[in-house]
């Protein structure tokens, strides 16, 4: 049962907590691994309902393990009763089933609650995580519902269903239902962003980083989007933080971490890691 409409966070001077609705990435680079760490980077307080388990490194996915759609339910109900929900970032799907269930889950929020749509449909290792049976399920049951989609150049080509560059992919998109689109740039020439609210294009520019590792980076955006919308910036607004926090994270990515393409760092890790050990370690 929906609730009825909350205080924001911000009004109410608390710290927002923000649900992703995703999948397991046991490599820890993307999916709610990744999810996790962007919401402690943000300031907001993350919490998880699992899609689907992922055996998954940086080359490769193994295996793919659904997870059962009352149980995803469950999760939302759970944190929803308790704790509530400032915001939600959905990332990988996977099957019509989770899809239903999703949809589902999202009747246990509050009304006016921002929902980030990442339509995750294959890994950077070029695994599918979205069945092809499941698309015309996130177009028709989630899309409509979406206060912000963010699909990268491919996603936005099979849901528009067109091969045009992404200001008119961004238009196209939105004419399905979601109130915003951000078609993200990481597969376009110079990692340009594009942005539609219905009536204005806005571009979104960075700096390409070519030599950061970028596994994790669409998940990056998406959970960077939705906790500044549950810190009460504004859809645009919160497009530019998240894109400036996931072109971050994909210049300070972890190269050296597996033998495929390395995942982001959204917490500044390698600046974190002492660089020699006390020297009471070797004292021991
Ligand atoms: N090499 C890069 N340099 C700078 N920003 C990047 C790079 N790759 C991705 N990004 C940014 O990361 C975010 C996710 O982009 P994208 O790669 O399109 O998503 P996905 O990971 O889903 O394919 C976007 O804001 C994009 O501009
Ligand atoms: C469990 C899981 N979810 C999502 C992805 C894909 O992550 P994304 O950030 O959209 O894409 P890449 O930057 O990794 O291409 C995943 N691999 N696993």
């Amino acid at each position: 049962m929906r609730a009825c409409r909350k205080l924001s966070a911000v009004t109410q001077n608390r710290i927002p907590a923000v649900i992703s609705i995703a999948g397991s990435d046991s490599g820890g680079g993307a999916g709610i691994q990744a999810d996790l760490k962007v919401f402690a980077a943000c300031g907001v307080h993350g919490m998880t309902a699992i899609t689907a388990l992922t055996a998954q490194n940086t080359v490769g996915v193994d295996a793919v393990a659904p997870i059962a759609p009352e149980m995803i339910v469950a999760q939302v109900r759970a944190v929803a009763r308790d704790i509530g929900i400032d915001a939600v970032k959905i990332g990988m799907l996977g099957t019509v089933v989770t899809i239903e269930a999703v949809v589902a889950a999202l009747g246990e929020l509050a009304e006016g609650t921002p929902i980030v749509l990442d339509p995750v449909m294959v890994s950077e290792s070029g695994a599918p995580l979205l069945e092809p049976e499941a698309r015309d399920a996130l177009i028709e049951l989630l899309l409509p519902r979406v206060t912000v989609a963010t699909p990268n150049l491919p996603e936005a080509r099979v849901i528009a269903g067109s091969d045009d560059d992404a200001p008119e992919l961004a238009r196209a998109i939105h004419a399905l239902g979601p109130r915003h689109v951000v078609v993200t740039g990481g597969h376009r020439d110079k990692a340009t962003d594009v942005m539609f609210d219905g009536e204005t294009t806005i571009e979104i520019p960075g700096e390409r980083h070519p030599d950061g590792a970028a596994h994790g980076s669409g998940c990056t955006h998406s959970s960077a989007l939705a906790a500044h919308l549950a810190l009460g910036f504004a859809p645009v607004d919160a497009a530019r933080a998240a894109k400036v926090i996931a072109a971050q994270a994909v210049h300070d990515g972890l190269r050296e971490i597996g033998r495929g393409p390395g995942p982001v760092d959204a917490l500044g890790i390698r600046s974190r890691r002492p660089l020699a050990p006390p020297a009471s370690a070797h004292a021991r």
